[in-house]
């Protein structure tokens, strides 16, 4: 079975501990919400599963090999906070670059097919954010990692988006963190919460109440 896992990662920034012995995995064919408040060390878990932070101790696991940095097993993709395509690149070239596998399903949609020339200067800051989401989704790599993928996205984008990871979800796992938690707790088949440090496996509503993410509002 094609699986990710990474256990007993631990992390701290001057002296504060971040993350504390947590434990996340994924398979093919399934989506990981990740969820956490603000500074809870959700980019910090997926850069250190990426390997462009290093954890102080963490095992990580991908297809039955172990890994120092996930991006030297080839088989991960990760959409960072920030965006991470040059402004000068076109979107032919940066589809070139990540998307062999699925290059045909991607041209398919008119928004990418329709703009292949243009550059990623061209674009409105959701509409890059958009294209290099999509980017990653249909890139060649089993397991993606996706950090606030929703978070510039008007309402239609959004649904979109989603559509495009249930789409590629048959060949691939996700592990997707956003602050628009409906929108995660739609698209994702579990969910997973770091609160202090540690992970919790979350089953309803209930659960993020009782651990902090949402206010209890019958007091
Ligand atoms: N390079 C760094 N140096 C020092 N502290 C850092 C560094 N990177 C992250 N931190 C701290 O680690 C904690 C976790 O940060 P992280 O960005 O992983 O949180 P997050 O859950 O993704 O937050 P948000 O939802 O606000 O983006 C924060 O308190 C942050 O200030």
């Amino acid at each position: 079975m094609q699986r990710l896992f990474i256990d007993s990662v631990s992390k701290s920034f001057a002296n504060r501990k971040v993350l504390s012995s947590v434990f996340l995995n994924c398979e093919i064919g399934e989506v990981v919400g990740l969820l956490g408040r603000n500074g809870s060390g959700k980019s910090t878990l997926l850069k250190i599963i990426f390997g462009s932070v290093k954890a102080d101790f963490k095992y990580l696991n991908i297809d039955n090999k172990i890994y120092d940095k996930g991006y030297l097993s080839k088989n991960l993709c990760y959409l960072p906070q920030d965006n991470f395509i040059p402004n000068r690149v076109t979107v032919a070239v940066a589809i070139e670059a990540f998307c062999k596998i699925h290059k045909e399903k991607l041209l398919q949609i008119p928004f990418v097919s329709d703009n292949l020339g243009k550059r990623f200067r061209d674009f409105s800051g959701g509409e890059c954010r958009f294209l290099e989401a999509l980017i990653i989704i249909y890139s060649d790599a089993d397991f993606i990692l996706l950090d606030e993928p929703f978070s510039q996205l008007a309402p239609l984008l959004i649904e979109e988006l989603k559509r495009h990871v249930n789409d590629l979800k048959l060949f691939k796992g996700f592990i997707i963190t956003d602050h628009y938690y409906k929108t995660i707790l739609d698209v994702s088949d579990r969910i997973v919460l770091l609160h202090n440090g540690c992970n919790y496996e979350i089953n309803n509503n209930n659960d993020l109440v009782l651990h902090g993410y949402l206010p209890n509002l019958n007091g």
